[in-house]
């Protein structure tokens, strides 16, 4: 999970993190050392169907990164083959925001509607091998006859057509003849395979409607079933990516390729989807937030398409960052919202300048202040200046400077304003900010002393008269400030989560439990009405509009400056409603997780719906309210070495907590702990794991003591759960744990720069490029059993020296 720096650049010219050792490329590494295909290709192929959005983050950067690890190829692929759905304008869009998030495809954006010419030869060719039929029934009466999980198939009267008889209608079709819904072409497989998928899928759909880079050159399309695989087929790519929810498709995947010969052929490979906490990614349900005025539009910075990320004011860094956090499994599970705003906070802290706003004015006159001083302020805290690589910081347009040097005049005068909050005339105990008669620091001014505070009939405070007072003063607080004559008046849009709950949309989102019926990826293309209850959720003034005051000092600088406004949060101008006689400055975080302590006081406020096996499992992130037996579950398990998060997450799970009471109690317990909720979860919860939480105790040894990568663990856990084999067995029946040891890796490295003297030649003269090359080498003469780390490491130090 944690980000390792490689010596490989990726597009951004930084060095891309590795992606962390997981079971698809442990894959591809067995098929680097077999030689199975010259190099990698991986595609991301989102639907031109809607806007990028945080869900887009995780596969695409695990597309990309794969590709370049192991320094293959990566595409961008547009799914374009629903010509009701897709628009240029949301290809435009997606490419921008991909490109902008730092993924690169060179050259290579490819668009499924490029190749109909050629699925539909293959479709003929289907139809000549006797693979695929043109069926004839309604709807309704297909979706009858294809039967039930516990029920077969029974096939269409027309399933035994002739093969000319098919052919020719199916050129009818393609020639326009019939109306939609008249005919489908599909794949004549197994009507009574148990995976519904195979129950002969429709392969071309009659739609009259023309595509926006077609025209009206078709009236039939490919369903995604055949052109996915296909594409990946023609195009070379070798490991295809998807999400759980394919995980049926994929039987139809192989069925296609073998009929169709091809070899070398792709594979198709899941992992567990990655939601998002408090957040939607349904693009039926955004657009209802749009269509119902509850957000300004699909860039409103509360919506979590990546636009409205970008006008919020999140970086590229941050949003990769953030992907490199999020780990690969083969379950799905949702991510801990504080991952993505802390990804946001950790950029930002080292990027934004520190100046003063006050949101909420209250003024106060500085009774002994005569005309007005300038002051000279440091834009950055100690810490950051501390943590500076090279010792220098930046200045609001970018140029690093000495310390001493990053500093911006501000003006006292004798009227300013402070925060209304900052001041309080019956404050609470412990209040160290500025009460009648008391003391308090004004931010690199001095001290000042509340003499005397007007109201209005309501009781609010209208003005405040303090004195200025000399250095020997003491007070207990800091509060900051802005000058009232020169400080620029602005709006401030203060942005809270658009969801209350972490799962607005209940269990079911990625849940595909029935496979005959649509997929989520059909779901997301048909009419159905959307399940509205998680509008019930949104959060009440999610936008606050305040008016108040900016220093001065921000005027000159560039307008995608970001600033860290003092004690207030991260801010930038909006860059769409910011006008220069008019500034609006939104929040783009604050400054720390506000909603950490909120929610332990939040009600349960969890939407309802039944669990089901194989559902989405809990987020393993923050405090959710417990019962109080729960809560003593809780610290009896971190007792014993669990995680705060495993702990919450077992305490509220019978079939969990009951598989962990058969751990071990020692060392090994909080990473059998960590296996059961992350690993192991969705099969406890369907009763399909086989293997003893004791005799996980072992593996968790092996790990600790080095023996084993977490790759080997997680894999051999896998296996065990589904065997019940004891995990360290399989490990050793198959001497998993002979790794490489540092001296073969290091002698695997110079055979390889010794046989590519010219390519280190070239390499060496800026071809840095070429570092993927060598990382594949080293794989394939050490049969993938390079630690990819440990020969990133490797490559770097040879190559360097
Ligand atoms: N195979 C896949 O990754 C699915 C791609 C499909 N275009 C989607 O966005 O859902």
């Amino acid at each position: 999970m944690t980000d390792v720096p490689s010596p490989i650049p990726d597009a951004t010219g930084g060095p891309a993190p590795l992606v962390a050792p997981n079971f698809i490329t442990e894959v591809i590494e067995k098929d680097l050392a077999a030689g199975k295909y010259p190099e990698i290709v991986t595609r991301f192929p989102p639907d031109p169907s809607g806007y990028a959005h945080l869900g887009h983050i995780f596969a695409s950067f695990l597309d990309y990164r794969t590709a370049v690890q192991y320094g293959g190829k990566f595409n961008l692929r547009m799914d374009d083959t629903n010509p009701e759905l897709v628009k240029q304008e949301y290809v435009d869009s997606m490419v921008d925001d991909l490109k902008w998030m730092g993924l690169d495809w060179e050259d290579r954006l490819y668009y499924a509607s490029d190749y109909f010419g050629r699925y539909y030869e293959y479709a003929e060719q289907l139809v000549r091998q006797g693979d695929a039929y043109v069926d004839s029934v309604s709807a309704q009466e297909m979706s009858r006859l294809r039967g039930n999980a516990h029920t077969p198939g029974t096939p269409s009267p027309y399933r035994n057509r002739s093969v000319e008889e098919n052919l020719d209608l199916l050129r009818r079709m393609k020639a326009g003849e019939f109306e939609s819904g008249a005919h489908v072409l599909r794949a004549k497989i197994d009507l009574s395979s148990p995976n519904m998928k195979l129950r002969d899928p429709v392969l071309y759909r009659i739609v009259k409607h023309p595509h926006f880079r077609q025209g009206d050159a078709w009236c039939i399309y490919p369903a995604y079933d055949f052109e996915h695989p296909l594409q990946d087929a023609i195009e070379g790519v070798t490991h295809s990516m998807c999400s759980l929810e394919f995980v049926d498709n994929r039987a139809i995947y192989d069925w296609l390729m073998e009929r169709l010969g091809f070899q070398p052929r792709p594979h198709q490979y899941e992992f567990g989807r990655r939601g998002l906490e408090y957040t939607i990614t349904s693009k039926r349900k955004l657009r209802r937030l749009v269509q119902e005025g509850k957000v300004s539009g699909w860039d409103d910075p509360r919506m979590p398409t990546i636009r409205a990320q970008r006008r919020l004011g999140v970086t590229p860094e941050a949003i990769r960052n953030f992907a490199s956090q999020i780990g690969v499994s083969r379950t799905n599970r949702t991510v801990d919202i504080s991952l993505y705003e802390n990804a946001v906070r950790d950029d930002l802290n080292h990027r934004a300048p520190r100046v003063m706003a006050v949101l909420d004015p209250v003024k106060v006159t500085l009774s002994n202040l005569d005309g007005e001083k300038t002051l000279s302020l440091p834009y950055w805290p100690f810490d950051v200046i501390r943590d500076s690589p090279d010792g220098r910081v930046a200045l609001p347009g970018g140029e690093r400077v000495a310390p001493e040097q990053a500093v911006r005049d501000v003006p006292l005068t004798r009227e300013i304003y402070i925060e209304r909050d900052d001041f309080n005339p019956e404050p609470p105990r412990g209040y160290k900010r500025l009460t009648p008669g008391g003391t308090v620091r004004l931010r690199g001014a001095g001290i000042i002393r509340a003499d005397d505070y007007q109201t209005d009939d309501t009781g609010r405070v209208t003005h405040v008269t303090a004195t200025l007072l000399g250095e020997d003063a003491r007070a207990g607080g800091v509060i900051h400030w802005v000058s009232a004559g020169r400080g620029l008046p602005v709006e401030f849009r203060l942005y809270d989560r658009l969801f209350r709950v972490p799962h607005p949309e209940g269990e079911q989102e990625a849940d595909d439990d029935d496979s005959a019926g649509p997929s989520e990826h059909d779901a997301e293309h048909t009419a159905a009405p959307v399940d509205a209850g998680y509008m019930r959720y949104l959060t009440e003034g999610s936008l606050k509009v305040l008016h108040g005051f900016v220093e001065p000092s921000v005027t000159g600088d560039p307008l995608d400056t970001r600033y860290q406004f003092e004690r207030q949060g991260y801010f930038w101008r909006d860059p769409v409603d910011s006008r220069e006689d008019a500034p609006v400055f939104g929040r783009i975080i604050t400054l720390k997780d506000t909603w950490a302590k909120e929610a332990q006081k939040a009600e349960p406020v969890r939407p309802k719906a039944a669990p089901k096996p194989g559902a989405t499992p809990k987020a393993d992130g923050p405090a959710r309210t417990l019962t109080p037996e729960q809560e003593a579950e809780v610290a009896r398990l971190t007792g014993l070495g669990a995680a705060d998060a495993d702990a919450r997450t077992l305490a509220r799970d019978e079939a969990l907590l009951a598989f962990v009471g058969g751990a071990v109690q020692d060392s090994t317990f909080g990473q059998v702990a960590s296996w059961t909720v992350n690993d192991l979860a969705v099969g406890l919860r369907g009763g399909e794991v086989k293997v003893q939480a004791a005799d996980l105790a072992p593996l968790a040894a092996l790990l600790a003591g080095g023996g084993i990568t977490t790759r080997v663990a997680r894999d051999a856990l896998a296996r065990a759960a589904a065997s019940g084999d004891a995990p360290v067995a399989i490990i050793e029946r198959e001497g998993l744990n002979a790794g490489l040891s540092s001296d073969d890796l290091r002698r695997a490295v110079q055979d390889v720069l010794a046989a590519n003297a010219d390519k280190v030649e070239a390499y060496r003269g800026g071809k840095t490029a070429l570092l993927g090359f060598f990382t594949g080498q080293v794989m394939r003469a050490t049969g993938g059993k390079a630690d990819p780390k440990a020969l990133a490491q490797a490559l770097g130090e040879a190559l360097g020296g």
